[in-house]
């Protein structure tokens, strides 16, 4: 297929309980250098009048949390860090971290590579399509999926599984080379150490994290510690009418934690205080954003961050995010020392696979996937046998 050719192409298309407009089958094809040159947005990107940003939005100007002292063990940082935090997941379940540890090297590697994936032409980042119901590989606006609100993005994203030593595995590697050929294994390797340092640096937050709740300081980091977390690299093209669509609509994560790190452009918005407010962009920083799958964990007591990207009209935007999630059969549910005398489960038992399988293939990830999933789940399981 030729990149730059009118792409409308017919393909099957799953039918996700709020993906209201799909009464059509064919599937349009991302191919960013048609659209930018294209005077209208198409339809199918149109975001409705609620959801769309308006105007400059303020700043969220929280402090980030300085991990320094923690690495270091100073118990009064520790002490002082763990508050930031637990204000901050009351709140709106979002926080940045800086002195992380992270080499820089290793966060500006991951950006070039991922730079130099989306620059190649369509048919080779077709080469390692995701495939329905699945995580991984090459996305051009969710269009084989959905069918309206589509996001202004493409994604390239591949599984990492936690393991105890570094370099264990290069089930990163492996995907990346066996998906796109031999010439692409340093990029591989790359992202391998990309999660490497992003599994390392969510075993602090999540020790972070147990302190803030005063539960067993390694009880979330040994939760975790057979997961198998999900790196995505997002592709944001500038787009003409920003102003009608959005890169990533408005929704929590369904996975436990995300750690992501934007470019200097900008874009990411969370919801606090009744309000959209921009996440400036901080090269040295990392975003955290609580997800619905910590929010159970905690109980309910941790906000699982309402968030969204705009698009820009004249810049490409770009961010890496590491999506960390449990195993997939571990039972998701709070630690006992969380669970005051007599205090009510706010969600029943459920695993990250039926949490997926709902995201993946009933359901589109939006503001309320969470209250959505329970019910999912409980309807699900009396029908069973
Ligand atoms: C389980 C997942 C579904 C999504 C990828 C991972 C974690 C985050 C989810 C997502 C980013 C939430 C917003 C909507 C979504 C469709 C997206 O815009 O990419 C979601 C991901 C997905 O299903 O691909
Ligand atoms: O790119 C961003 O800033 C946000 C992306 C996001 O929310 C996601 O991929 O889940
Ligand atoms: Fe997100």
């Amino acid at each position: 297929m030729d990149s730059s050719a009118t792409t409308l192409i017919l393909c099957p298309k799953l039918q996700l309980k709020n993906d209201r407009s799909s009464e059509n089958d064919q599937v349009l094809v991302f191919d960013t250098t048609l659209f930018e040159k294209q005077p209208n947005l198409p339809t199918q990107f149109m975001w409705p009048h609620e959801d769309l940003p308006y105007g400059a939005q303020d700043e969220l100007n929280d402090p980030p949390v300085d991990l320094k002292g923690f690495l270091n063990g100073n118990q009064e940082s520790i002490d002082f860090a763990a508050a930031q935090i637990r204000t901050a997941c009351l709140d709106h379940g979002f926080f940045q971290v800086i002195n992380h540890g992270v080499d820089t090297n290793i966060v500006q590697g991951a950006h070039e590579k991922m730079d130099a994936f989306f620059n190649l032409p369509l048919t080779k980042k077709l080469s390692i399509k995701r495939k329905p119901g699945g995580l991984c590989g090459y996305s051009g606006a969710h269009a084989d999926r959905f069918s309206s609100k589509l996001p202004w993005k493409e994604t390239l994203s591949f599984t990492y599984k936690h393991a105890n030593e570094p370099a264990t595995g290069l089930d990163v590697v492996n995907y990346i080379k066996y998906g796109l050929g031999k010439e692409f294994e340093e990029a591989g390797y790359v992202y391998q150490k990309y999660c490497e340092a992003m599994k390392k640096l969510s075993v602090s937050i999540l020790e972070l994290l147990a302190i803030s709740l005063g539960v067993d300081r390694s009880y979330y980091r040994k939760f975790f510690e057979d997961g198998r977390s999900v790196m995505r690299g997002n592709n944001y093209p500038p787009c003409r009418e920003a102003g009608l669509t959005l890169g990533t609509g408005p929704h929590s994560d369904p996975n436990a934690l995300t750690i992501l790190h934007q470019d200097q452009v900008g874009g990411l918005e969370i919801f606090s205080d009744n309000k959209w407010r921009a996440i400036r962009p901080r090269p040295d920083a990392f975003v955290v954003n609580i997800g619905d799958t910590f929010m159970a964990l905690s109980n309910g007591r941790y906000k699982s961050c309402l968030h969204r990207a705009v698009v820009n009209k004249e810049k490409v935007r770009r961010s890496l995010v590491f999506f960390v999630n449990p195993k997939e059969d571990k039972i998701v549910r709070p630690p006992q020392d969380l669970m005051q005398r007599e205090e009510a489960r706010k969600y029943p038992d459920f695993t990250w696979l039926d949490l997926q399988e709902f995201t993946q293939n009933h359901y589109r990830a939006d503001t309320t996937t969470l209250q959505n999933f329970v019910q999912w789940l409980s309807s699900n399981k009396q029908t069973q046998p």
